[in-house]
């Protein structure tokens, strides 16, 4: 597994070794030895799977108690998947890291508690997987606006066409009026 640090020191991309042959592929997607040692000294609880079609965005999502580091992949089509920092006294806080996560790269992003995620279906439809550190408990979820403009996130908009989004994150805050860690 290949290790890619980005703009947010705890924010990682993984990249694991894809054994190709005439069957087609093998690629190892989690080792909980190798994940504690090199990325985060985590426990993950709950492993999750969603289905988007295209233009779909889901976030900009996090639990302000049992808080979630959540390790996320594609297994179809494509994403830009999105991790924004809100840790009030984080150098880094309003930051994101952005990537496109698909089913031919394999890429994993590690998105730490602490931060707020999200993702834009950029394919016809995307299969999204991903493993969480905490239980699901919507009596703490919060969303965050994805086009909050202090955050200047530049989502790959298909056709410029506006996300559809779920009631629930059409009434997300703005990060300066959410509550942060
Ligand atoms: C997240 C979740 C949802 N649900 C139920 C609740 C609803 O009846 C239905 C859809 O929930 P929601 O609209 O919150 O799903 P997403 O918009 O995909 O939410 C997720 O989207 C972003 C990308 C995240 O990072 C979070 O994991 C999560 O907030 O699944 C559950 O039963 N368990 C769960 O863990």
């Amino acid at each position: 597994m290949n290790i890619i640090d980005t703009a947010i020191p705890d924010v990682k991309i993984l990249e694991p070794k894809v054994f190709g042959d005439e069957r087609g592929f093998f690629l190892e997607t989690f080792r909980e030895d190798w994940f504690r040692e090199h990325v985060a000294d985590v426990t993950f609880v709950q492993d999750n799977h969603s289905k988007s079609g295209q233009g779909i965005l889901r976030g900009l999502h996090y639990q302000t108690e049992q808080t979630q580091g959540k390790l996320v992949r594609v297994i179809a089509g494509e994403v830009y998947d999105v991790a924004v920092d809100v840790r009030k006294n984080s150098p880094t806080f309003g930051k994101h890291v952005g990537v496109l996560l698909n089913s031919d790269n394999n890429k994993q992003l590690w998105v730490p508690e602490g931060f707020a995620h999200g993702f834009y279906v950029t394919t016809e439809s995307a299969e999204f997987v991903y493993k969480c550190t905490n239980y699901y408990a919507p009596e703490f979820e919060q969303s965050v606006l994805w086009n909050d403009p202090s955050l200047a996130i530049q989502w790959p908009l298909v056709n410029s066409m506006q996300p559809l989004l779920s009631p629930k994150d059409e009434a997300g805050l703005m990060l300066a009026d959410a509550p942060t860690f």
